[in-house]
This record gives structure tokens, sequence and C-alpha cells, in this order.
């Protein structure tokens, strides 16, 4: 019988970070095994707090998270890689050391095949020093190390944003083969959706914290209406999957409103009442929608 375990499992998911702002808002999605998911939302949305938390680095406040049926915080499975953007700001990540030594130093020796097979894909030079490469070659380094070993889930947090064209399809198609060979699922966060149209099985509409969508495109899309005209003017596109972005988002900066015109409200503000059991009353909903767009 097929293991029916999701790959991904949110019941409720509620963060507040430590200054008392909620981050995310009741979120529950499943996600099966060998999906590929793109998280689309504006900038603040959430997107990475909610990577941060599938990842296991910080704990949710009320809610269930599991990953292959483990809670990730409490229980950790191993098999979760989470890559983000700031790895490349680590000062020990431009010493001036050999592309060699460094994968060595995540057991490159261990997956020799692969090792290789990423090198190739992400055309990484065994000659670089950190100290002597571009933003985007540091990245390619990056995720040559970060994919090395075969994970279960793959937590990518804009990490494409600074690879060339050519490099970013390569890497992309090598996530889809990986999802389909072997039991594992992708989260991907991006804001460029370029040559994505037939990459996700599964998006993700996040908005001020909470999830607005979640479906295949292909079903989304038709069932969403579209403009037949340039959201922004003379920004034309050719991609259902950008206009459908476009779309949401700014149907969410209509529904955020103007920054001036919201106060801010942390989580005490909220009656004990909301918090354990009317999440979704007025009230809450108003809170959470001001403490989110500031
Ligand atoms: N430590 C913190 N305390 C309070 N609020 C925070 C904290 N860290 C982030 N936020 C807020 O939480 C919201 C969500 O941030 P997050 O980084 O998850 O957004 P995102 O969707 O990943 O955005 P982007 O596309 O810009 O990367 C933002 O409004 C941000 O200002």
């Amino acid at each position: 019988m097929l293991d029916q375990t999701p790959a991904i499992d949110l019941g409720g998911l509620t963060y507040v970070f430590p200054s008392g702002i909620v981050g995310l808002h009741d979120l529950t999605l499943s996600l099966p095994p060998h999906s590929r998911t793109l998280l689309v939302g504006a900038n603040g949305a959430g997107k990475s707090t909610l990577l941060k938390i599938l990842a296991g680095k910080t704990l949710a406040k009320a809610g269930s998270v599991k990953i292959q049926g483990s809670d990730p915080f409490r229980a950790p499975l191993g098999g979760i890689t989470y890559l983000g953007t700031e790895w490349a700001a680590n000062p020990t990540v431009r010493y001036d050391m050999a592309v060699p030594v460094l994968l060595a130093s995540v057991g490159g020796d261990a997956f020799p095949e692969r090792r290789d097979e990423l090198i190739d894909i992400l055309d990484v030079d065994l000659s670089w020093h950190m100290h002597a490469v571009s933003d985007g070659e540091r990245r390619r380094v990056q995720l040559v190390m970060g994919l090395l070993r075969p994970w279960s889930i793959l937590l990518l947090d804009e990490v494409t944003v600074d690879l060339d064209v050519l490099v970013r399809a390569r890497l992309l198609d090598f996530l889809r083969r990986e999802t389909l060979a072997r039991e594992c699922a992708v989260v991907y966060a991006s804001h460029i959706f370029d040559g994505l149209a037939d990459w996700p099985t599964d998006l993700v509409h996040i908005h001020m914290g909470r999830i607005l969508e979640h479906g295949s495109p292909s079903d989304i899309i038709s069932r969403t209406e579209l403009p037949d005209r340039p959201t922004i003017a003379s920004y034309n596109t050719n991609s259902a999957l950008l206009d459908l972005a476009l779309k949401w988002l700014s149907d969410d900066l209509k529904d955020r409103g103007r920054r001036t015109d919201v106060k801010r409200v942390r989580w005490e503000d909220v009656t004990s009442d909301e918090k354990s059991g009317g999440m979704k009353s007025d009230a809450f909903a108003a809170y959470f929608k001001m403490s989110r767009a500031l």
C-alpha cells in the first residue's frame, strides 16, 4: 500500500514573534510526497517565517507542524534541508578557502556521484576560492553544498535570485527530477516566476501571514479571472503564472490598505477568548491585519 503520510502537514499553525507581533495565523495545509510547492506572496507576507518553522528553526506558538509525521522542532527527523540567503552573508564563507575543501567539509566524498552532478549542473569551478568569487558563484557553491546529501524536504528561501537564467533553469530541472525519482518534496519561496510555469505541482498564496489559496497551478489559473490587459500599464507578460501572481499581489495590496492608515496592535491586546478559540473573529482579523501591515 502507498504511504499516504503527507510530506508537510500544518494544522492551525499560528506563530507570534517574541515582540508580540503575529507572524502567521491559523495555517492549515497538507502537501503530498513528490510535491513541488511555490510560495507566492508580497514582501513581508510570511514566507520566510513559515520556511523557518518548517525547518525546525523556530517554535510555533499554537497549532501543529508535521514533516513526514514528525514535529521538526521537537523531534527533528533529519533529512530537512533549508537554504536561505543569509548563508552568503556569513564572513566564514568569504575567506580564502578552496571550493573542494568546503565540499569535503560537508561530506562531499560520501556522495561523489551526486557531488559531481551538482558541480556540473551548477557549473562550479573547483579552482575557485571563496574570497574571489561573485555573489552568484558563491550561491552556486552554497547550492552544491546544500543539495549534496539527499534530502527528504527541501526548503528554498529565494536562493536562486542571484543565479543566471541558465543555471537557475538547470537547477529547477534537477529538483523536478529529484521529486519524481525519490520520495521527497520541495517548498520554494521566490519572486521570480520566469520559466516556472510548468514547475510547481502546488501553489500557495500567502498574504499577511495567512494562506489565501492552495491548489494546483492549472486549477487555480482556470478558476481565477485574470485581467486581459496588463495589471501594471506597459508591463506585459506571456505567463499565466506571472499574471496570477501580479493579480494576487495587487489584490493583497488593496486589502492591506495604506500603511499610514493602520495602527500597531500587539498579541496581548487580543482578548484571551479570541486567542484560545475565536481566532476567526472580526476583532482578531482586524488585529492581525493591522499588526502585519506595519
Ligand atoms: N523578529 C521579528 N519581529 C517582528 N516582526 C518580524 C520579525 N521578523 C519579521 N517580522 C515581520 O514579519 C513579516 C513576515 O516576514 P517574512 O520575512 O516572513 O516575510 P517574507 O514573505 O519572507 O518577505 P520577503 O518576500 O520580503 O522575503 C514581515 O512583516 C516582517 O516585518
